[in-house]
């Protein structure tokens, strides 16, 4: 079956959080419209830029693009950008069921809004390993006021200007920040707008709920929850979990999860759910929707206090949710026992010329402005550096629980070339920042795969010890994954899927800061690129007849 959707893409004036800013929508919605498919159906997306003065891109997260690589989405990496006016066709087909996501991937676009799901459903006839009655999504996103352009020219100044911390917290598109906030001009925030009314979700008393929850924050690690109901987590990133129960789920940008809900409390009230910040020191107040028992007015019979959340600075819980996540045991995917390749990726704040940048072993990454596809398959081996990135940091001398007394790295376009079907363990290490006592959390999302996640450590990674504590045996795949403060994980994928792929950083402003690679893999494999990702940089009119 082949959906095929036509989109616009323009800014509006939008008040999701009760303050009118721009917005990037999608046929004038901010979640955009949910993708529908079953497994193996074709999606075409004609996306119309009608912006009218900003490139584009959107990439369908968690989808692989097998044997379609050139329609990632990934501005500079698959694509040049689609230009104002211009129309670009996506055409993939989604591979596998589960929970996926599409956003904007061109510059800081995303956290404007364009951003949505795709929900992809096993063939008829099939079933899942966990029953419900019915099937509902939100994502979860953090909210700025300022424009994508304030925040990227701040990233990108010397003296530094930090995004801060979001103004607040949206729960499918929906948030509320506070209007006697002073110094708003008049006529900007009005606490009464319908489009910023909590979203509610109406649900029949004794009924279970698969709730898809996914993250796409610019910025925050949170914690979600329902009030007084427990989560059974039956899905991660598209692959079956071992269910476990949790009464408040962790979730980082760029994940989805499924949980199960059962409305077996008292229906004659109405519950909370809510999402808080962790892992940064919050100053963004907690995002609320409603969980609305039906037949209740879902404005009303809601307690005072909504619940909490867990403590912002305790990173034990989110370690302990980490490890608990393991495939189902009637769905395991056995990994390969031994990789080919180890890819060291310390994670670290740096300076580059007196900028502030992030770094994977000192080398901050530049995106080049001939997409990596189109140089790599048509051998313009110049518009790229070809000196090798580094595969480790100096491990001896490298001190990850303190600032480093030398801050400066440098920038670089370069890749990670890899052998087809080459098995690859990537070991994630986290340091701590230019910051004292401070070592962030990074979500890392990688394009083109899904990995097993073969462990969670804290400290420091040792190459002769800890792969002896890898999960060989049920690991859950996923396609993101965090790496907590001061610890390290570790990561195993195949190279099969001929290609270039970006690995990154999912907090938005992090990658605009250097925060990711790129994988090559199979490069002679790829088909013929289609014309219309090309037209920028040394690609212009480079495959003419
Ligand atoms: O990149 C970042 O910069 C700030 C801070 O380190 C300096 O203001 C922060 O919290 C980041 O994640």
């Amino acid at each position: 079956t082949v959906h095929y959707h036509k989109w616009d893409v323009k800014y509006e004036f939008k008040s999701p959080d009760c303050y009118k800013k721009l917005v990037i929508t999608i046929n004038g919605k901010s979640p955009g419209p949910t993708i529908l498919a079953k497994q193996n159906d074709t999606i075409i997306v004609e996306v119309k830029n009608s912006l009218l003065t900003e490139n584009l891109a959107i990439h369908w997260h968690g989808i692989r693009q097998i044997g379609t690589p050139w329609f990632d989405g990934t501005e500079g990496v698959t694509q040049c950008p689609i230009v104002p006016g211009d129309t670009f066709k996506y055409q993939f087909v989604v591979d596998r069921p589960g929970t996926y996501l599409y956003h904007a991937h061109y510059g800081m676009q995303r956290e404007a809004g364009l951003y949505g799901s795709i929900r992809v459903s096993l063939p008829d006839g099939e079933s899942e390993p966990f029953a419900y009655d019915y099937d509902r999504s939100i994502i979860l996103t953090d909210w700025y006021h300022n424009s994508t352009y304030e925040q990227s020219v701040g990233l990108s100044s010397n003296p530094f200007v930090w995004v801060g911390e979001p103004h607040s917290l949206l729960i499918q598109g929906k948030g509320k920040f506070d209007c006697s906030t002073p110094g708003i001009p008049a006529g900007v925030c009005n606490a009464s707008n319908p489009e910023c009314s909590p979203y509610a979700m109406t649900i029949v008393p004794g009924k279970t709920y698969r709730l898809r929850v996914s993250s796409l924050t610019a910025l925050s690690a949170l914690s979600f929850q329902i009030e007084g109901h427990n989560m059974t987590v039956v899905e991660a990133d598209g692959h079956y979990v071992q269910p476990f129960v949790v009464q408040n789920l962790f979730i980082y940008s760029g994940e989805t999860y499924s949980v199960l809900v059962k409305a077996d409390k008292d229906p004659s009230r109405n519950y909370w759910m809510t999402t808080n910040v962790v892992s940064r020191k919050p100053s963004t107040p907690p995002g609320q929707a409603i969980f609305n028992y039906y037949p209740n007015h879902p404005r009303r019979f809601l307690s005072n206090t909504p619940p909490s959340g867990p403590v912002w600075d305790d990173v034990e819980p989110r370690f302990a949710q980490s490890l608990a996540l393991k495939a189902h045991k009637d769905h395991i995917h056995t990994p390969p026992q031994t990789a080919d390749t180890t890819i060291v990726m310390l994670n670290t704040q740096n300076h580059v010329n007196g900028y502030v940048r992030w770094s994977v072993n000192n080398v901050s990454f530049n995106l080049p402005h001939t997409p990596y596809l189109v140089a790599l398959k048509l051998k313009m081996n110049h518009v790229f550096s070809q000196v090798p990135p580094p595969i480790g940091y100096d491990y001896q001398n490298y001190d990850i629980h303190n600032v480093s007394k030398n801050t400066n790295a440098t920038t670089s376009d370069a890749i990670y070339r890899l052998d087809f079907n080459a098995t690859v363990d990537i070991i994630l290490q986290n340091a701590n920042s230019m910051s004292n006592n401070t070592s962030e959390t990074h979500p890392w999302h990688l394009h083109g795969h899904d990995f097993w996640v073969l462990g969670y450590g804290k400290g420091k990674f040792d190459i002769n010890n800890d792969q002896n504590k890898f999960n060989l045996v049920d690991p859950i795949m996923k396609n993101t994954v965090p790496l907590h403060p001061y610890g390290w994980t570790a990561l195993r994928f195949k190279a099969d899927n001929p290609g270039a792929w970006l690995f990154h950083c999912h907090i938005e402003s992090h990658f605009f800061m250097g925060m990711g690679v790129v994988f090559e893999e199979g490069i002679d494999r790829v088909g013929k690129l289609p014309s219309s990702i090309m037209g920028c940089g040394e690609s212009k009119g480079s495959q003419r007849p």
